[in-house]
């Protein structure tokens, strides 16, 4: 999947305003992305327009999702819409767990899923369904014949998982999958996102706002702040050596079980609605520990370097004459690595660091 120049906006009183704005992601088939970001960065927005599901008052603006062999999912309508959702995008939703029909059982919820995708054969639809079920360690014939009120959190949750894969979706989308579980439960439903994602090689996106779950599964992390993406990179890289001061606070706010309690530090401050986004420069100025004068008035690029994309004005430059760093921050912003990458394409490609329309092979792997 990939998707360019993506904007979405919701009417409000003041005019049609953005949620998510111009962002450039790829999703590499077989992988697991973790898109991690605080309550309101739009993440659930961004995961809706993957399906052409942004309802009114919000609507997709500007850009592209292409998917190989469908096209440009923003162009999908009606009917060929429908077979893709379910079909060849699997969904989880937020609070799946709580999402299914009170009124029918699990199993009649199926056959309706199977009847309006056209599907013969819905004996066949039902027996893979068991077969997903027991894979996630349920007896399938019985979760079939409840009702979800007799289903525990977790298992509703996996009952949401096993939706969106019985259609064979080979891109699925799982929108807080653990929120609202235990840690038991949720270690357990990050195994099997795990192991269908291999047995099914699927190309996975993971939404959440814990960046220990994406610890947990993914391959690749995406940082939203503000409806943009600030940081994207293999996942190990980003945790390991976060190098934008958002992803450097999300990361120093997690109380360790070992050492001193005290190195968890809360961001200050709180994240922009979309009245109080600001509509140039940095988005994540206002909170930063190393704002700079250039943040008050120019958008940060994103920059690519070592594999890794970052908007940032001060991990993109050393500050400029007259601008007043503040610091704070430590270490990784301003490592020889990104300023390597960032220094090479600078030499490749004259002045100005556009951010790339496509990441280069080695970004993607
Ligand atoms: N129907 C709507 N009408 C107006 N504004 C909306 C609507 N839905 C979302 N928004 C706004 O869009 C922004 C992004 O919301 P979104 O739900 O995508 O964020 P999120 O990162 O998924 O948050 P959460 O983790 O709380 O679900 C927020 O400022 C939110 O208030």
């Amino acid at each position: 999947m990939r998707i360019r120049g993506l904007t979405v906006v919701y009417k409000t009183p003041a005019g049609e305003l953005p949620a998510v704005r111009d962002i450039d992601m790829d999703l590499a088939p077989g992988t697991i992305t973790g898109l991690v970001g605080e309550s309101g960065s739009g993440k659930s927005t961004l995961a809706l327009s993957l399906l052409n599901a942004v309802q009114p008052p919000g609507r997709i603006s500007a850009g592209q999702i292409e998917i190989d062999g469908i096209g440009d999912v923003v162009k999908l309508r009606g009917d060929k819409l429908r077979q893709v959702r379910g079909g060849q995008i699997g969904y989880v939703f937020q609070a799946a767990q709580n999402s299914l029909n009170p009124l029918k059982t699990i199993g009649k919820q199926l056959l309706d899923l199977g009847r309006s995708h056209d599907v013969d054969n819905l004996r066949a639809l039902v027996a893979e369904a068991k077969e997903l079920l027991g894979r996630m360690g349920l007896d399938g014939a019985r979760v079939l014949d409840s009702y979800q009120h007799e289903l525990s959190g977790g298992m509703r949750q996996r009952v949401g998982i096993m939706f969106a894969l019985v259609l064979n979706a080979h891109l699925v989308v799982l929108d807080e999958p653990t929120t609202a579980l235990d840690v038991i439960t949720q270690a357990n439903i990050l195994e099997i996102v795990r192991d269908i994602h291999a047995e099914r090689n699927l190309t996975t996106l993971v939404i959440t706002h814990d960046i220990g779950v994406v610890a947990e599964v993914a391959d690749r992390l995406a940082v939203m702040y503000g409806g943009q993406l600030v940081e994207q990179g293999p996942v190990r890289d980003v945790l390991g050596e976060p190098q934008h001061p958002y992803t450097r606070g999300l990361i120093q706010a997690i109380p360790r079980l070992t050492g001193d309690i005290s190195e968890a530090h809360a961001l200050p401050g709180r994240p922009p609605n979309l009245s109080t986004i600001p509509t140039e420069g940095c988005v994540f100025r206002e909170r930063c520990p190393l704002r700079m004068d250039i943040c008050e008035t120019v958008e940060p690029p994103l920059v690519s370097g070592s594999g890794r994309l970052v908007a940032c004005h001060a991990v993109a430059d050393t500050p400029a004459k007259g601008t007043k760093a503040t610091t704070g921050v430590s270490g990784g912003l301003t490592s020889s690595r990104v300023r390597s990458g960032i220094g090479e394409e600078r030499a490749a490609g004259g002045d100005d660091v556009n951010p790339p329309e496509t990441p280069t092979e080695e970004e993607q792997s």
